[in-house]
């Protein structure tokens, strides 16, 4: 049996049902070109008959990409096969793919046809396709509901009538691996024509087994091609996540004997670039593509890491995108990990004794702090870590207003060195007023050179962190906050850089 498994990205179909997760035509486009760069075989651009965005979103990406086969998707109808052939008139390879549900509480409920007139538009849309393509894919949509006979004589006729690829859905997630992939073994036994056919998997993942079951359909039904999507986005829970079926693939080799074209180096970008276009954040725990995907916490496993990475590592991270595997030192991490991030900062300490004694501040220090910056260490071996947690400048309290069309205000209160200073100030936007205030009375000649903020968790009840990076007399430093008003978070991070910043100060000059 061939062994080339056929990736088929539905990113930009499926992955776009997600609620929330609607992009531009401009930004399907971004994503269809990243597409080509990972070497996909087959971009599902959307449902040309949709809407007219869609519509010029397909007929885009068809003029935009020339190497991978673009499809869409429409329903067993002449309207919507037209609308998909228009779309996709542009493309170098071009697909259609119909679909018409099969089991019994859709043709019933939904579809309010009887099994017989399911089967007869199935072939007549494969016959009305054929006018467009020769590349025609078939879905019997809840096919992991459907009853086995039914599907063997539907599949049976489309392929007689063209299709060329049967993608056998798991529409609403229900699937479990081994019988998912014994069902697509038996139907391909059964069906007398079926090796006409390329046998395809869609899964979804609402009870988190849609990479599982794609996997199995594959391996023990036989299909050739996994429809997937980035990041695993898709309706409702999503869809298989492309990056695990891919580096399944690549990592347990032996096993699988299977080849695809992927280039892995541009699953990250790809992953970041969904991400940050849709606004769906990727889990940090995710796999592959979470930021702590290849982040060592612990020191056993630090350790581990930096004698041999295969100790903890099953994926090298530089293989699937990212720059370089993380080693985050916190309160877990032991000796090595820290002496490892010694020598990476160009710090040398004369003797063990002196390593083990910023260790042992390592530690404390990690016990107040989730996470030590590389800053931090160096702060702590120059003796500063007291100074760097201690406060100079602290934030009492903040008001601030902004409205459309008004110069934003700000009023803080902050003390320095526990006497209490309260400062009003304008600025171009709150965080801007806020720090002209802090300002107007430090007057520490700071300048800010980097200010970012996140979102510690999902919804907008949530923490946002700021980090402020400040520069003073080529010294620089980052101060970080956190709250769930943006504006204090910089007010916190802002002083806490001030704090740094004065600390640095205060070493080389006491009297400051
Ligand atoms: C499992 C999947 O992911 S399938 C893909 C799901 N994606 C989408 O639905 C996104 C795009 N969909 C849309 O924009 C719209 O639903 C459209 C344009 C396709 C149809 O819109 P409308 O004409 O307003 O119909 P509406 O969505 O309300 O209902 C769907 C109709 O299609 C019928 N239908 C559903 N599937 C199929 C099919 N595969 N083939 C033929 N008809 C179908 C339904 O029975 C229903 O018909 P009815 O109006 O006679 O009851
Ligand atoms: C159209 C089909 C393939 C689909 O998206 C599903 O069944 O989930």
């Amino acid at each position: 049996m061939n062994n080339r498994l056929i990736i088929f990205d539905t990113t930009l179909r499926d992955g776009e049902q997600s609620p929330g997760a609607s992009m531009t035509r401009e930004e399907k486009v971004r994503i269809a070109r990243q597409l080509e760069k990972l070497r996909v075989d087959v971009i599902e651009a959307g449902f040309a008959a949709a809407s007219q965005g869609d519509f010029e979103a397909i007929r885009a990406i068809a003029t935009a990409v020339r190497e991978p086969v673009v499809c869409s998707l429409a329903r067993a109808n002449d309207r919507d096969l037209s609308r998909a052939a228009e779309a996709l008139e542009p493309a170098a390879r071009k697909r259609i793919h119909t679909f018409i549900a099969t089991s019994p509480l859709h043709m019933q409920v939904k579809l309010r046809m009887s099994p017989e007139q399911v089967l007869e538009q199935a072939k007549l849309a494969i016959r009305f396709a054929r006018n467009f393509t020769d590349d025609i894919e078939f879905s019997p949509e809840d096919g992991s509901r459907s009853e086995e006979d039914f599907l063997c004589r539907v599949l049976e006729n489309v392929i007689a009538e063209g299709a060329t690829t049967i993608n056998f859905p798991d529409t609403v997630g229900y699937a479990v691996p081994e019988l998912y992939g014994e069902t697509i073994r038996r139907l391909r036994e059964r069906i007398p024509n079926s090796d006409k056919a390329v046998w395809s998997v869609h899964c979804h993942n609402d009870l988190g087994l849609a990479v599982a079951n794609s996997l199995a359909g594959v391996m023990i039904g036989g299909a050739r091609q996994v429809e997937c999507t980035i990041n695993g986005l898709g309706e409702r829970a999503g869809n298989t996540a492309l990056e695990e079926v891919v580096m399944a693939l690549r990592t347990r080799g032996g096993y699988f004997n299977l080849e695809c074209g992927i280039d892995t180096t541009q699953i990250v970008p790809a992953s970041k670039m969904v991400s940050q276009i849709t606004g769906f954040a990727v889990q940090p725990n995710k796999a592959v593509v979470g930021a702590n995907a290849f982040a060592h916490a612990s020191g056993i496993h630090q350790d581990g890491i930096l004698k041999a990475r295969e100790t903890y590592e099953i994926m090298r991270a530089e293989d699937v995108g990212w720059t370089a595997n993380k080693i985050v030192l916190g309160k877990l991490s032991g000796r090595n990990a820290f002496k490892q991030r010694l020598q990476e900062l160009g710090i040398e300490l004369d003797s063990e004794a002196e390593i083990n004694a910023a260790f042992t501040r390592f530690k404390e220090l990690a016990d107040r702090k989730a996470e030590i910056f590389d800053e931090d260490i160096m702060a702590l071996v120059s003796g500063e870590e007291a100074a760097a947690g201690g406060e100079h400048y602290r934030l009492v309290s903040l008001a601030q207003r902004s409205e459309t069309g008004e110069l934003p205000f700000a009023t803080v209160v902050f003390s320095i060195d526990g006497v209490e200073h309260s400062a009003v100030a304008t600025g171009d936007g709150p965080v801007d007023a806020m720090v002209n205030a802090i300002e107007s009375k430090a007057q520490s000649g700071a300048e800010l050179v980097l200010f970012s903020i996140n979102g510690i968790s999902p919804g907008t009840q949530s923490q946002g962190e700021v980090t402020m990076r400040l520069a003073h007399s080529g010294r620089i430093v980052n101060g970080v906050g956190a709250d769930p008003d943006i504006v204090v978070a910089s007010a916190k991070a802002y002083l806490a850089g001030l704090n740094k910043l004065h600390s640095k100060i205060e070493k080389l000059n006491p009297q400051v």
